[in-house]
């Protein structure tokens, strides 16, 4: 990632790719306190826009706060800085990578004269699952990680740290040759996958955890709008395994993954084993929405060159 031609926003000024670095001795490489965005801007009519902007500086936002992490720009600087990392590096379609991280100026968990950082990349980066996959759906393994106690780590924040949880458990699902990793909250109930929040749709109804140990996913919050939209049950409740294995359908949601189906927990296959009806109509909406062919929720959308 880091030999590339470009330009990455770093602490409010545009630097080339290869000098955007920091030292060894960066506290968050240490110790995981930092947080992060994950955001993509797609291809429209009107050229680039992000998905869902102000949502996902929201978050950032809010994962600083709980971090107690004071932030050096406003919202919209950060709105600013996410749309001059897509347009300053030519990007029709981008994944972007705002993160929050404690400087170099001290070490030790004691350290009080850090100072707060923002950098803000973009790249071209596709969805991280095959075009296959996003029809036929894919292998997902019950991870033997559990997720985040609410008391653990703050599951509200996307926090750095927290993704090395999601990394041991993913990392086993495809060394055991599935595709992703659900977790399990630690009373044993279905919370969500490495980087995805998780729904199930069984006897009319749409059911997704209840929002304890995993992340206020937005591509969750766009899914729950649409159902809305479209007059579709939903439950957000405790959730066991088991109901996955008989559900009709079951997908995943996040920026990265966009809406993609579940075919097989455990080895047992889900539905017909492939994208369900209600999937392929909600991920349909998800790419009309995301491309700007919804006009009924083109405030979804910033324009980069605006
Ligand atoms: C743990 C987790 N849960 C749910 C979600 C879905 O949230 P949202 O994107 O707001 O719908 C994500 C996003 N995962 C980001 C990081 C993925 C990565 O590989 O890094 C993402 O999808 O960009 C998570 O990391």
């Amino acid at each position: 990632m880091a030999d590339r031609d470009g330009l990455i926003w770093l602490d409010g000024e545009m630097v080339p790719w290869r000098e955007a670095k920091t030292h060894v001795l960066t506290h968050t490489l240490h110790y995981g306190l930092g947080c992060f965005e994950g955001v993509r801007a797609y291809s429209t009519d009107q050229g680039p826009a992000i998905f869902r902007l102000k949502e996902h500086t929201d978050r950032l936002f809010r994962s600083a706060h709980i971090l107690n992490l004071t932030m050096p720009f406003t919202k919209e600087q950060l709105n600013e800085a996410q749309c001059r990392a897509v347009q300053e590096n030519d990007l029709d379609e981008a994944y972007i990578r705002p993160m929050v991280f404690l400087g170099s100026e001290g070490m030790g968990l004691r350290a009080d004269n850090l100072k707060v950082h923002v950098m803000v990349a973009a790249w071209s980066w596709p969805s991280y699952m095959s075009p296959e996959a996003k029809e036929l759906g894919i292998k997902v393994r019950t991870s033997s990680y559990t997720r985040h106690h609410v008391n653990i780590t703050m599951c509200k924040a996307k926090a750095n740290g927290n993704y090395i949880n999601s990394m041991l458990a993913l990392n086993e699902a495809i060394s055991g040759g599935a595709e992703e990793a659900l977790l399990l909250d630690n009373e044993g109930y279905v919370a969500e996958g490495s980087g995805e929040n998780i729904f199930i749709y069984r006897d009319g109804v749409l059911h997704t955890p209840e929002l304890t140990s995993c992340l206020e996913g937005i591509t969750r919050q766009t899914i729950l709008d649409f159902c809305k939209d479209e007059g579709v049950p939903v439950k957000e409740r405790r959730i066991t395994r088991d109901e996955v294995y008989i559900a009709e359908e079951a997908f995943f949601t996040g920026t990265a993954a966009e809406v993609l189906p579940i075919r097989e927990l455990d080895g047992r296959t889900i539905g017909e084993g492939k994208r369900g009806p209600l999937t392929e109509k909600l991920q349909s909406k998800y790419f009309d929405a995301v491309k700007g062919k919804l006009p009924e929720h083109s405030e979804w959308l910033t324009p980069v060159n605006d």
